[in-house]
């Protein structure tokens, strides 16, 4: 069977994980508009609460070089279902991806799972709320 490459992709950027506490590795891969990929991991730290998940990790990467408009997310990790982003990614994502914008969930077993957004976190808080009457 074909490989699919944003899987692959999301596969590499698992192996740059930094996990001396969890050991667990999480991979992310975003796509820009443009086509290019941003790779995201992992990173943790003894302060435990300062641990940055995969997909913030490439979300962060890609604005740092001014980068905002994005195709896709996968995310890959060795789960028995597809990796399940945390709360805090589900509202980072909502606020710097489209709603519709195809997010792919997957594990090492090759089991993915399509999702969005909009699906991750039904009725984010975002920034329309902030305003004033
Ligand atoms: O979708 C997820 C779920 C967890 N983690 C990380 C956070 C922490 O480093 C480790 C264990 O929770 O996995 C991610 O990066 N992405
Ligand atoms: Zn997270």
């Amino acid at each position: 069977m074909t490989k699919n490459p944003m899987i692959e992709e999301a596969k590499k950027a698992r192996l740059k994980a930094y996990t001396p506490y969890s050991k667990f590795k999480v991979g992310a891969a975003l796509k820009t508009v443009d086509g290019d990929i941003y790779h995201g991991c992992n990173i943790e730290n003894a302060a435990y609460s300062m641990c940055n998940c995969a997909e913030r990790t490439a979300l962060f990467s890609a604005y740092a070089q001014g980068i905002h408009a994005f195709e896709s997310l996968t995310v890959i990790a060795d789960t028995d279902r597809p990796v399940s982003p945390c709360g805090a990614c589900r509202q980072v994502i909502s606020e710097l991806c489209e709603a519709d914008m195809p997010i792919v969930l997957a594990n090492l077993n090759g089991d993915t799972f399509l999702t969005s957004p909009k699906e991750l976190l039904p009725g984010a808080f975002l920034s329309d709320d902030l305003k004033e009457e």
